[in-house]
């Protein structure tokens, strides 16, 4: 607001003289970008030791370099231990040995951090730069200017003795330095010297090779009562002796790619439209489309492999193989404009400034999807019009500012709209204030929506710490001003996820199901999915991580619910007869026999609680309850935040919550118990409420496409690790029943089921892709619509009815 101010005017008498300053707009200070992540430090594997090939060449190193300095270093050991040394002799040099070797065992965590943390699991690349010093060193002395040390290395000899160390040198220094192009060279001149002696055969795919071949997920329905389907049999390994060990990483399997007519259904949109056209040649790809991409697949895959399948750090200590980090795709992010931000920050000043309210934009945080401008609220000031006489003696008037209140937040707030308006953006969200800070966030969509890659988020310092001490840790989008947003899962420790359709639920199960495949192994996590909606979740059947094939029918889910409950009394129980509180404490007694993270991602809630309210609400509400302490862990998801679905007990036991795009502050309500969901812009836009927060932080989720998660599933199917008895057979779920008794068949039934059954017996069709056309129904609701017709038909078969129809999906 601006105040006149007449430098001629003399103050009468009455009044005073008040110098009023008109007020001054602050530069904007901060302007903070989204900035590329950090580069990303190689991630250390769970034991971070190094293969057997490194220990070998490690020993045989320190044996060569005792054996080479036996004098000096018995002269070491007698001044050390003087009489010990005499007495023991060379026994002591084992007896040390002895107690490292214990100590990595029993520290071996401790060690592996250590190791990750001073970089010494790459000991082998000092020892390495150690030894070709050496070499230089003897180099010199060979030229006489080495000194008694380089003459030493040589052996005094500078002829073709002296020659001989150096080049021995010189190559145990590349074989450390590099040993996996080491190992690949003595390969290739072992395969270039045997060649000719070998007899060319087929090399067909044996029984227990080191990969095995899986089918499609998604084209084994009739196999859902089995555990892991595989093409090839398991075999167990006799008691006492060692499991199978995956195979040697060098060697890049070619067996874990299915062959070109695999085609996992991708998710989210593209999954539906796949599924639902799959019997009209795979949603109307061209066949060499098609082949093209598994192709690209096939090929990215197995560079991933042969760049990182043998990485020492990717190793955990069962064995198993940890995905390298490139198997996630790199999305450079976009850079904003700063211009344009500094112009819509003046434009907000002008549109507040025009209400009436006084604000400057002291802050501006970009961030992918939206820009935060930081408003420092200004002043409401009294004006006092004061008339007076100038030395003509006419009079003027003049404004005296009399007192002045900060402006109330809810002013600001309150122009959400006319700010929209005048920004010409579609969507305005103001919190008010920012939290920590003195400043109303008005939060602005970006022109250029940008997404966030996991891979930029798991790089990040604040991804790679939280993944050392937290198991379960997720990786879930870049806040407002571009810093990345991380979760523990067992923190959580129960997860809500809510949306409208496409808002992007589905696509944040993967990231945190992705980013939990990334850093632990089966024997590590297990987990139990529930996909009512058949395509979303499927695509991870058949993977070793799965302590069920994922469970798509309501009856059976209710029945994982009861087991998972059963399963939490038994860890209870467990944990009481060694006397640990929590799963952590037991995994540190228990030794080998670890108890996994078991953790359960539902992907429809609504439909589990419109088969079994009272049922399925008291079992998670019990499981959310008790089963953070025994390693279980719940994520659900619901396009339908009712109040129906999330019901007030189910809301109190998960404290942290995720909402993405809703239709109304009521949906919005229900799922955060604040606003703000409805003005979200969907694709990832999401509001995120931890245990610890007040308020409900915004935040643009991790984009994981389908070929990432696909890799992802080559990359653990493609491991032989030893036989998993499954934990739980789909047969041995029980159906759940309704309150009556009978066997829920008749609450979903649909409500075009009649319309539905018309068409069929007019048209004597049933499949989903004809529904879905004839109906303008989705492609899930078609599927089931289309069991639920044949179902009918069949049964009235049986009672003498027409045929059914053939099936064509
Ligand atoms: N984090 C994200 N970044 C970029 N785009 C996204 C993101 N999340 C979702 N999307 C886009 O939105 C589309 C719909 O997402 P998704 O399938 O996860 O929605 P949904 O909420 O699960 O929908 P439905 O309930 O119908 O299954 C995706 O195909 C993708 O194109």
């Amino acid at each position: 607001m601006s105040i006149k101010k007449n430098d001629k005017a003399k103050p009468t008498a009455k009044t005073k003289a008040v110098k009023a300053k008109p007020a001054v707009r602050k530069p904007v200070k901060t302007v903070k970008t989204a900035r590329a992540a950090r580069p990303y430090k190689p991630a250390g594997g769970k034991n971070g030791a190094g293969s057997w090939f490194g220990w070998a060449l490690l020993i045989v190193a320190l044996a060569a370099l005792v054996i080479w300095q036996r004098a000096p270093v018995e002269t070491f050991l007698n001044q050390l231990f003087s009489g010990t040394a005499a007495v023991f002799g060379w026994g002591l040099l084992l007896v040390i040995l002895g107690i490292i070797i214990a100590i990595a065992i029993f520290k071996r965590e401790a060690v592996a951090a250590f190791a990750r943390k001073t970089t010494f699991i790459y000991w082998y690349r000092w020892l390495g730069a150690l030894v070709l010093l050496l070499a230089g060193w003897g180099l010199l002395a060979l030229g006489g200017a080495g000194g008694s040390f380089g003459l030493a290395i040589i052996g005094s000899d500078t002829g073709a003795g002296g020659w001989g160390r150096v080049i021995g040198l010189v190559l145990a220094a590349f074989v450390l330095l590099v040993p996996a192009v080491a190992w690949a060279a003595i390969k290739g001149l072992g395969n270039a010297v045997s060649r000719p002696f070998r007899v060319p055969k087929e090399a067909p795919q044996t029984e227990g090779s080191a990969f095995r071949t899986y089918p499609p997920s998604h084209s084994l329905p009739h196999r859902q009562g089995q555990f892991r389907p595989s093409m090839t049999t398991a075999r167990p390994h006799p008691p006492g002796t060692k499991p199978p060990q995956p195979p040697e990483a060098t060697a890049i399997p070619s067996s874990i790619f299915v062959e070109s007519d695999v085609t996992t259904p991708a998710k989210g949109e593209g999954a539906k439209a796949n599924a639902a056209e799959a019997g009209q040649a795979a949603d109307k790809k061209e066949p060499e489309d098609k082949e093209e991409e598994v192709r690209d697949l096939k090929q990215v895959a197995q560079d991933v492999w042969r760049k990182y399948g043998e990485t020492a750090s990717l190793l955990a200590t069962d064995g198993w193989r940890l995905p390298p980090m490139d198997i996630l795709d790199y999305t450079p992010e976009i850079e904003y404009g700063e211009a344009d931000n500094q112009q819509r920050a003046r434009m907000i000043e002008d549109a507040l400034g025009s209400y009436g309210v006084e604000g400057t934009v002291v802050q501006i945080n970009a961030g992918p999807t939206v820009t935060q401008f930081g408003v420092e609220p200004g002043w409401d000031r009294r004006i006092k019009e004061i008339k007076e006489k100038d030395k003509d003696g006419n009079t003027i008037t003049r404004q005296v500012e009399t007192g002045r209140t900060r402006v109330k937040v809810d002013r600001i707030s309150s122009l959400a709209n006319d700010l929209a308006l005048a920004l010409a953006a579609p969507a305005i969200r103001i919190e008010a204030p920012i939290p920590g800070k003195s400043l109303v966030g008005i939060e602005v969509p970006n022109t250029l929506l940008g997404s966030v890659s996991m891979r930029t988020v798991m790089e990040t310092t604040a991804f790679q710490k939280l993944k050392t001490k937290a198991p379960l840790a997720v990786a879930l989008g870049k806040g407002a001003g571009g810093e990345a947003v991380v979760g523990d899962l067992a923190k959580m420790p129960h997860l809500l996820i809510a949306g409208s359709t496409g808002s992007g639920k589905t696509v944040c199960l993967n990231a945190i199901i992705c980013g939990i495949l990334m850093n632990n192994t089966p024997s590590e996590v297990k987990f139990i999915m529930i996909d009512p909606k058949r395509v979303e979740l499927t695509p991870y059947n058949s993977m070793p991580h799965l302590a069920a094939p994922v469970i798509v029918d309501v009856d059976k889910a209710i029945g994982a619910l009861k087991w998972l409950a059963g399963e939490m009394d038994r860890r209870y129980k467990q944990m009481a007869n060694v006397a640990a509180r929590n799963i952590d404490a037991y995994n540190k007694k228990a030794g080998e026999e670890k108890m996994p993270y078991l953790v359960l991602v539902i992907d429809e809630l609504a439909d589990l609680m419109m088969a079994g309210l009272d049922d399925v609400e008291h079992l998670l509400c019990r499981l959310a309850q008790m089963a953070r302490a025994v390693g279980i862990h719940l994520v659900v998801a619901t396009q339908r935040p009712s109040v129906d679905v999330i019901t007030g007990l189910i809301k109190a036991n998960f404290p942290t919550r995720i909402s993405f795009a809703v239709t109304s502050q009521v949906d919005s309500r229900t799922i955060l118990d604040s606003v703000g969901a409805e003005k979200l812009l969907g694709r990832g836009d999401m509001l995120y409420l931890p245990t610890d927060a007040a308020k409900p932080k915004r935040l643009q989720g991790c984009f994981v496409s389908d070929l990432e998660s696909e890799r992802l599933v080559y990359f653990w199917n493609g491991q032989n690790p030893e036989p998993q008895a499954p934990i739980l057979k789909i047969e041995d779920i029980p159906a759940a029943t309704l309150p009556g008794g009978a066997v829920d068949t008749v609450h979903s039934r649909d409500s075009l089921f009649d319309t539905a059954m018309n068409l069929a017996r007019q048209t004597g069709t049933v499949s989903a892709s004809f529904l879905q056309r004839k109906l303008h129904i989705g492609y899930p609701r078609a599927a089931r619509l289309a069991d639920e017709v044949r179902e009918a038909l069949e049964d009235e078969l049986d009672d003498g009815g027409a045929e059914v129809p053939e099936d064509d999906y």
